[in-house]
């Protein structure tokens, strides 16, 4: 039987209090097994950011359920979420690097979730991973002398560090040019393969799209389309 690393059943959820309450998401259901690359796309406002985060545990569920690496999220308490968010890795548009810190360091901190870590160990893992980016030179290097594609390629690097189950990644091409894009897309499956890790990744970005093994169109909050590729 499959593995399913992350699912989603009749998940809804609401912003806003009273008259401005909003409805964003209208019973998402959605499973994605261990080790594949799916793609989330849709208009803006559709609710894309809405469920990376629902998935990542970073918003409470309101409504339907989430299942993740075998945990209902649904009224988890707040413990539980913690621990269950440092099995995943978190790629976002904006690199949100530490500017006073070195590219290893900035990739250090992806592994300060896993206690007792030792330092060596921390740094053989940083250098190794921001070798698998392409940044082996750069290792030493505070972000304010990294180009934006470099800088984008430590916060996949700071993600992946921890080896995560599941990757969640929002846009994290839009800052780059295409042959660092492809390149960023190229190892997060590469990783898929050869470590099982789950990827979940937000794009407008059409050069993207081939590499995925399923593509999830979401509008107004609802899944319209589902295509398999694999
Ligand atoms: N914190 C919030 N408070 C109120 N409404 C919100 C909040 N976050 C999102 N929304 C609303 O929920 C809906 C879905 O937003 P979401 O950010 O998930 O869309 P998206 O598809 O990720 O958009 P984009 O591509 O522009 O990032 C939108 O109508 C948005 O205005």
């Amino acid at each position: 039987m499959t593995e399913i690393t992350v699912s989603a059943e009749r998940l809804s959820h609401w912003f806003g209090q009273g008259e401005t309450r909003k409805q964003a998401l209208f019973d998402v259901s959605l499973a994605l097994p261990r080790g594949s690359f799916t793609v989330l796309m849709g208009p803006s406002g559709s609710g894309k950011t809405t469920v990376l985060t629902l998935l990542g545990c970073l918003r409470a569920v309101q409504a339907g359920s989430v299942r993740l690496l075998g945990h209902e999220l649904h009224g988890a308490p707040e413990p539980h979420l913690v621990a269950l968010r440092r099995r995943l890795g978190f790629i976002f548009q904006m690199h949100n690097l530490h500017e006073s810190l070195t590219a290893a360091q900035n990739v250090i901190m992806g592994l300060q979730v896993h206690p007792g870590v030792p330092d060596a160990t921390a740094r053989a893992a940083a250098a190794q991973v921001l070798g698998l980016v392409g940044l082996s030179d750069r290792i030493d290097y505070l972000p304010a002398n990294l180009s934006g594609g470099q800088k984008q390629r430590v916060a996949v690097a700071r993600a992946l560090v921890g080896n995560p189950a599941l990757v969640l990644a929002d846009e994290p091409t839009a800052a780059l040019d295409k042959d660092t894009a492809a390149g960023v897309v190229d190892l997060l499956k590469r990783m898929g393969a050869a470590r099982g890790t789950t990827t979940l990744l937000v794009t407008h970005d059409n050069r993207i799209l081939d590499r995925a093994d399923r593509i999830l169109t979401l509008e107004d909050g609802r899944i319209v389309k589902v295509e398999d590729r694999a």
